[in-house]
């Protein structure tokens, strides 16, 4: 069997080229002969569809080859992947990884580059380059056995492995003891992933998937490949149906999603209209920016049991949401215990150190990821009345059971960042200490209030490492009803891998409050800095530089199965490299995720050979750093912008390219919780119907907006108009400042009043980002983009406590009143 048949691109290639040669001991002049001969086997597709991109290729590779004349054998063509007799033909192999890659590629690269840049650690880790290439090849090697032809098979089952990478025991023996992870005394700490995982393994989670029981045994075992152990079980056909699954399948036609019936507002019953002085309404400061223009939005969050509105009554009588009346009721429920939460999640921890320091003694669970129930649960959400509280409560034990099985799924290593010193910051303190406690971490100055907790800024003592330190009070949070709104956002950021997500390094919990440490972000918020911008606006490249890094994460946590609800600028941090962190996550709704990859039926176009007057926009341009790979069209965060609205494409998203599409959208994610932003609630939200993924993309649009506009659209004068206008206004653009066709498309399509039929809906962020108003963009490297503004030095300087900050509604938990004292520095 020909090892090398059709393409791979030259990253592979290499790694595929020492590999063989690691095996084989071919020396690489044979090898390269061997290679030669490969190229010239390549079988040619002269016309149709198949012609492009592996014709160009390979023209570009014998370009090459003359060029560099014998002697650089690793910067040609290798063929790895399937023959043409595979089942989806080799330019369907090229394009579908190039789908793959266009998903995961912004993840990919960035994690690539980030390696290029860190010193090896000397230990194994899953990269998740390895996860997309392994990733690609199952689907290759399964379209391959499906002897379909290319556009055959319209709904293609390909399994995607998942499984912990190998960890070498040699490896973990060469770990340092000096960095070995120091036994954690305390009691409440046990190993309680021991039966669970014996071998010391690390998972890469890049789709929320689910492992069967047979899948997890089959690849526990800690020495030996657990993946091939995984693969022949699944050719074996041993693996159940839930195993993860890609659909190789059409994309859903436009046309297919017409008819539904759009829900009809008018027959809803009617509830009461809400009552602005009841709207829990708690307007945050900046520490730094007291000026009131800076008065941040409120966030709601109300009870379940939604009643009906009756759109003909507006104003008063809206009919909107019924918990808007009450929007926040507290009510402790009598299973809520301050400590045995924090417990669970801790038991979970104190099995693993900071991820740096893995070692072969750390039991290190097999990833469960995702799999958290059938259907969605959210959390936080109290309770108007009596039954619903039981309802919560019970709801509550079951989160309690499961956030032991979700915190077992989230120990993951995170790449992205498995070599920031401040890992070794806190595995230090913890060798010295044993574990971390708040008296280890000096305050230097409070950050904000929360609805669940207070954020210092905090350097771990003798570190000289700085974290965010979130300290929420329990027992405050218990009567409240908001723990499992602070037990969410922790589950969620431990799953958390992702540059324009927060790292949760550490968190700790003691008897009445607990503590995540995270990535301190001095940058401020979006909403300071549009504050900031002439006419309070973003132009449109640095809007369309922040909505990408946006669109980046929001595709991340749905993947995760996590719709993030609270989309605004106040949540959007700064970094202080200029990129944008998004943060908060309590009102997140959890659910699971089946992710498919949708293959195009419209006709594959040949690449566009539409080429600007740089050099690095032909296919000439091998450069592997060169910013603008041959496919993009448009400098980065620049978009060719035609005016002429004849010139449009019609289809914003346009899947003309033939390049299989990614998707994982949360799509069944349910809920009926009046939770989020007045003026970011999605009209289904505000109409108390079920909403799901959809919302984020609703919240996108208006976050969308505002940058560009320097408002939200539906504001009213009053909270009872704004959600009016959120049901009934139609959408208008201001005259200034002026913008492009393009993004007005965009906020369009995803401002559409019904879930149904709005952008991103069905497909996620995958529609989203073909959007022309994105055109051009390269995700993969949007990492890397020097962002439009960097914060001013005096931003992430720390000062001491405002005296304004006393507008807290917890200023501190009282049980640690103690340890809390800002010190100056
Ligand atoms: N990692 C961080 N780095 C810097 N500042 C942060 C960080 N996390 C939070 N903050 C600041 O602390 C404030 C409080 O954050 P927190 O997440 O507790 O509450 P919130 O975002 O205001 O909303 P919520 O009520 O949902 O908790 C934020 O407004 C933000 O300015």
């Amino acid at each position: 069997m020909d090892p090398y048949p059709g393409t791979c691109e030259i990253v592979e290639a290499m790694e595929e080229f020492d590999c063989i040669q690691r095996h084989r001991g071919t020396s690489p002049s044979s090898f390269e002969l061997g290679m030669k001969e490969k190229v010239v086997k390549l079988p040619s597709v002269k016309a149709g569809k198949y012609y492009s991109m592996e014709d160009e290729l390979n023209k570009l590779f014998e370009a090459i080859d003359l060029r560099v004349s014998q002697r650089s054998v690793l910067k040609r063509p290798m063929r790895v992947g399937p023959s043409q007799a595979s089942g989806i033909g080799i330019s369907e192999c090229g394009t579908l990884k190039q789908a793959l890659r266009g998903l995961s590629i912004s993840h990919a690269s960035e994690m690539a580059a980030s390696k290029r840049l860190s010193k090896p650690t000397g230990l194994t880790r899953v990269s998740e380059a390895g996860a997309i290439k392994r990733l690609y090849k199952t689907v290759v090697v399964k379209a391959e056995g499906s002897g379909l032809l290319p556009g055959e098979g319209k709904e293609i089952l390909v399994e995607i492995s998942h499984v912990p990478e190998k960890y070498s025991a040699s490896n973990s023996e060469k770990v340092p003891k000096s960095i070995q992870k120091p036994k954690i005394k305390s009691s409440k700490k046990t190993a309680h992933l021991s039966s669970q995982s014996t071998g010391a393994t690390t998972s890469t989670v890049s789709l929320t998937t689910t492992l069967s029981e047979e899948h997890r045994n089959a690849s526990i075992p800690s020495d030996a490949g657990k993946d091939m152990s995984v693969r022949k079980l699944k050719q074996k056909g041993k693996l159940n149906s839930s195993t993860s699954t890609l659909e190789l399948g059409e994309i859903v036609p436009a046309s297919a999603e017409v008819g539904r019936e759009t829900p009809s507002i008018s027959s809803s019953p009617c509830s009461n209209a809400i009552s602005r002085s009841t709207v829990n309404t708690v307007h945050r400061m900046k520490p730094l920016f007291m000026k009131k223009s800076l008065i941040k939005k409120s966030k709601l969050v109300s009870a379940t049991s939604p009643s009906r509105c009756n759109p003909e009554e507006k104003g008063n009588s809206l009919g909107l949401h019924p918990n808007q009346k009450k929007l926040v009721k507290n009510s402790a429920s009598p299973a809520c215990n301050s400590t045995n939460l924090g417990i669970a999640v801790d038991q979970i921890h104190a099995s693993k150190p900071p991820l740096s320091t893995n070692n072969s003694s750390d039991s290190t669970a097999d990833a469960q990821v995702g799999n958290y129930s059938s259907t969605s649960r959210e959390k936080g959400e109290s309770s108007l009345s009596s039954k619903s509280s039981i309802g919560d409560y019970s709801r509550s034990t079951v989160i309690s059971e499961e956030s032991n099985q979700s915190a077992v799924a989230c120990i993951i290593s995170r790449p992205h960042m498995s070599n920031d010193l401040r890992w070794d910051a806190i595995h230090f303190v913890e060798m010295q200490h044993g574990c971390l406690e708040l008296k280890h971490f000096k305050l230097l100055r409070r950050l904000g209030c929360g609805d669940i907790g207070t954020v210092y800024l905090a350097e771990l003592k003798g570190t000289n490492s700085l974290f965010a330190l979130k300290i929420v009070d329990n027992e405050l949070l218990c009567s409240s009803n908001k723990l499992p709104r602070a037990q969410t956002e922790r589950e969620i950021l431990q799953m958390l891998d992702h540059p324009f997500l927060p790292t949760l390094f550490s968190h700790f919990s003691a008897e009445n409050y607990s503590c995540l440490v995270m990535e301190y972000c001095p940058g401020g918020d979006l909403h300071i800095l549009r504050q900031r911008q002439p006419g309070r606006s973003f132009c449109e490249p640095v809007a369309r530089f922040y909505l990408a890094e946006v669109l980046l994460a929001l595709e991340y946590l749905h993947m995760l199965g996590v719709v993030y609800r609270d989309l605004k600028p106040e949540n959007i941090l700064v970094r202080e490299d200029g990129h944008i962190m998004l943060s908060d996550f309590d009102l997140s709704l959890r659910s699971t995720v089946s992710p498919k990859v949708l293959k195009s039926t419209s006709s594959i176009k040949e690449p566009t050979k539409k080429l600007s007057s740089h050099p690095c926009m032909g296919f000439s341009c091998i450069d592997p750093f060169c910013p603008r790979p041959s496919w993009v069209q448009v400098p980065c965060f620049s978009p060719k912008v035609n005016k002429s609205e004849k010139n449009l494409n019609p289809d914003p998203v346009d899947f003309g390219d033939g390049l299989p599409q990614f998707v994982a959208e949360p799509t069944s994610a349910r809920s009926n919780s009046f939770v989020g932003t007045l003026e970011y609630l999605a009209p289904e939200i505000v109409k108390a119907e079920d909403h799901g993924n959809a919302v984020d993309w609703w919240t996108f649009g208006i976050f969308m907006y505002e940058l560009l506009f320097g408002k939200t659209p539906f504001k009213g004068t009053g909270d009872e108009e704004t959600l009016a206008n959120v049901v009934f206004q139609n959408l208008e653009f201001p005259k200034t400042p002026s913008v492009s066709i393009h993004a007005t498309d965009l906020i369009k399509g995803l401002l559409v009043k019904d879930p149904n039929y709005r952008l991103g809906s069905t497909k996620g962020a995958t529609e989203i980002r073909q959007h022309r108003f994105f055109e051009g963009l390269n995700w993969a490297l949007v990492r890397c983009t020097i962002p439009p503004e960097l914060p001013k030095a005096q931003d992430h300087v720390p000062t001491t406590d405002s005296p304004d900050e006393k507008q807290c509604q917890h200023d501190f938990p009282t049980s640690v009143a103690g340890c809390l004292k800002l010190e100056d520095i």
